[in-house]
């Protein structure tokens, strides 16, 4: 369809702010906690991203989908962000190597998605009001009606949604002849990070996020992986499976962390997370690694953290790494185990690959576990 004829859509933020813009999804409403990514590139590994489970994403780059979509750039099953906001929706691409338009990819996936919006003004009102629920109709809905509705939207804080996401059944990923295995717990995992520890000569068993600590030692791994994954970590964590990660920071295994998986290496510890005014999302975050002095440029989303003072002192965490905007932790390990965690993303799809050496610190704690 031409692009001036696209139905109009709207968004209404929980406080009442009213957007228009037009409809370049699928007709409908969608709703979740609005949050905004200024990543330039790397689209389609951001709507399959299961971390974004939940959540409108407001993209702050001008234009999407423009190099249209590749079948190959995906970090889970399909689209996973609950709606989408843009500013220029491209209905035209141009890459040799994609597989068809966005629109297409859209309308497959059941994606709800505005354009023409003013996203510099509605990025800088969330930035300045903190983060919260939006909901987004291109199905004619009125705008009192959409008002009732979000009323009934719950809160990001509290909500355990690593059920959601998780797979069903535990899997295997990679070359089963690979030297090292790993025990992975799937709270929402992007599928770059399977890559990553393929890779490196990591044969893979993905296990569902219920999985008990029997579970995850019966393949018998050289360490083991707590993934990335949607919603409040302290949900998750109230859930048990913050006693599971207690037995595996105890069974002296290599263990490495990411994200959510970070977060409950936390809970686990005693110490607390909250949520975060407005989140990290993005690919250009720096952090700095406390150990070598050396910047590292980080692909993030997140929007809860770890307290930081609660880590002073701390009898069996220490903090390794801190994130350079506003001084939250980026990253943790244990004083007396090869355990450590980050709150970004090092398997950076999207995003620069300068924090990749976290996968072969993660390799070399293992070959030294194998040795011992
Ligand atoms: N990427 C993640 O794992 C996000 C963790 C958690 N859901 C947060 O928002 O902070």
């Amino acid at each position: 369809m031409e692009y001036n004829k696209r139905e109009q859509a709207v968004l209404v933020l929980n406080d009442g702010t009213v957007f228009y813009g037009r409809s370049v999804g699928i007709r409908g409403t969608a709703y979740g906690e609005i949050c905004f990514n200024t990543g330039m590139t790397g689209y389609q590994e951001v709507f399959t991203d299961p971390s974004y489970f939940g959540q409108i994403m407001l993209s702050t780059t001008a234009h999407i989908g423009n190099y249209g979509v590749n079948e190959e750039e995906v970090d889970s099953d399909g689209i996973k962000i609950a709606g989408l906001v843009c500013k220029n929706f491209s209905f035209y691409h141009s890459r040799p190597k994609s597989s068809s338009n966005l629109l297409e990819y859209f309308e497959k996936q059941n994606l709800i998605a505005i354009s023409d919006v003013d996203t510099r003004a509605l990025t800088a009102y969330i930035r300045d009001n903190g983060a919260m629920n939006a909901i987004i109709s291109t199905d004619g809905t009125s705008v009192e009606d959409l008002k009732e509705k979000l009323e009934t939207v719950p809160s990001m804080e509290g909500l355990e949604l690593s059920s959601k996401v998780s797979t069903k059944e535990a899997y295997y990923f990679g070359n089963e002849n690979a030297t090292y295995k790993v025990s992975a717990l799937d709270l929402g995992i992007k599928t770059n990070i399977l890559r990553c520890l393929a890779e490196r000569d990591c044969y893979v068993k993905v296990f569902p996020y219920n999985a008990s600590f029997e579970d995850l030692m019966s393949f018998n791994p050289d360490g083991i992986f707590l993934s990335n994954g949607p919603g409040d970590p302290q949900a998750l964590a109230d859930l048990g499976i913050v006693g599971v990660v207690e037995q595996v920071l105890d069974s002296g295994k290599p263990v490495f962390g990411i994200c959510l998986g970070h977060q409950l290496i936390g809970l686990s510890q005693g110490v607390h997370t909250y949520k975060m005014f407005s989140g990290h999302r993005g690919v250009n975050h720096p952090v700095m690694n406390l150990n070598s002095g050396k910047g590292e440029i980080t692909s993030q989303n997140h929007g809860f953290a770890i307290i930081k003072e609660e880590l002073d002192n701390h009898l069996t965490l220490e903090l390794s790494h801190v994130h350079l905007n506003d001084g939250t932790v980026a990253g943790m390990k244990m004083k007396n185990k090869d355990v450590f965690s980050v709150q970004y993303h090092p398997e950076s799809s999207p995003g620069p690959h300068d924090s990749r050496y976290l996968f072969d610190d993660f390799v070399a704690n293992i070959q030294k576990y194998k040795r011992a």
